[in-house]
């Protein structure tokens, strides 16, 4: 099987090989120590605004599923936070596991979550996402746990969605959907810069990841795993375990806009 992936022979141990910088100075994600975490009282609150009409279509990608959304005006935007300027939404996405003890990029003091959540934003004083996605604070990702716990109806429209993007490639309408329902309410994060976690790598993510999770029932995690990597007729292989391991944090600063 050629092009990257999650298993024995493509998965993320093997990345180096088409990406070195796979073992650069900013990779992500990482192991967050809430205790390493400085309190910046000069980060602002993050202000994200998000227009439902914006929402386009849901995808399996072959590697997670992904919301996609209209991102040629600013009426779904991230700004505040760690970030100056306006950042568009361009997609969200999931990782998550084979079962529920794993499947989270961030760690936090070594727990992995079984689901995490990345909103995927581009700073507009670039032309396009492909020209941000070059440059160090090209992208900013808003970064959800997901825990278990009671079943989540915010949720349960991108659930009820699977069955129509069962395998890689499958596509359909996704529209009208108020992505703020899946934010907790504490907007409390941790802040880092750091990088795409699926190759390209590229180094140009800032990342912001919330502290307050979000619930998801075990009935649900199951959903997740109904998706398939490959394509239809292609056989039967889950899509579970589409996470990156924790890299090296290399001296860098992770900093928190709480006490
Ligand atoms: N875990 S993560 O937030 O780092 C992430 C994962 C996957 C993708 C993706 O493209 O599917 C993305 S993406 O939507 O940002 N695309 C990155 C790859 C890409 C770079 C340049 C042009 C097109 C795509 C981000
Ligand atoms: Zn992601």
């Amino acid at each position: 099987s050629h092009g990257w992936g999650y298993g024995a022979d493509n998965g993320p141990d093997t990345w180096e090989e088409g990406y070195p910088i796979a073992t650069g100075p900013r990779q992500s994600p990482i192991n967050i120590v809430p205790r390493d975490a400085v309190y910046d009282p000069a980060l602002k609150p993050l202000k994200l605004t998000y227009d439902p009409s914006d929402a386009k279509g849901i995808l399996n990608n072959g590697h997670s599923f992904q919301v996609d959304f209209v991102d040629d005006t600013d009426s779904s935007t991230l700004t505040g936070g760690p970030i100056s300027g306006v950042y568009r939404l361009k997609q969200f996405h999931c990782h998550w596991g084979s079962s529920d003890d794993q499947g989270s990029e961030h760690t936090v003091n070594g727990v992995r979550f079984p689901c995490e959540l990345h909103l995927v934003h581009w700073n507009t004083k670039y032309p396009s996402f492909g020209d941000a996605a070059k440059e160090p604070d090209g992208l900013a990702v808003v970064g959800v746990f997901l825990r278990i716990g009671a079943a989540n109806p915010r949720l349960q429209r991108v659930l009820d969605s699977f069955e129509s993007i069962k395998n890689k490639g499958k596509q359909s309408g996704f529209g009208d959907f108020d992505t703020r329902t899946l934010l907790p309410p504490s907007l409390e994060y941790w802040t880092y810069d750091g990088s795409l976690t699926t190759p390209p790598l590229l180094e140009s993510v800032t990342w912001i990841v919330l502290k307050q999770p979000i619930s998801v029932s075990p009935a649900q995690m199951e959903m997740f795993r109904s998706l398939q990597f490959c394509a239809e007729g292609e056989g039967v292989w889950d899509m579970v375990d589409n996470f990156r391991p924790p890299q090296p944090l290399k001296g860098r600063l992770l900093r928190a806009n709480f006490k």
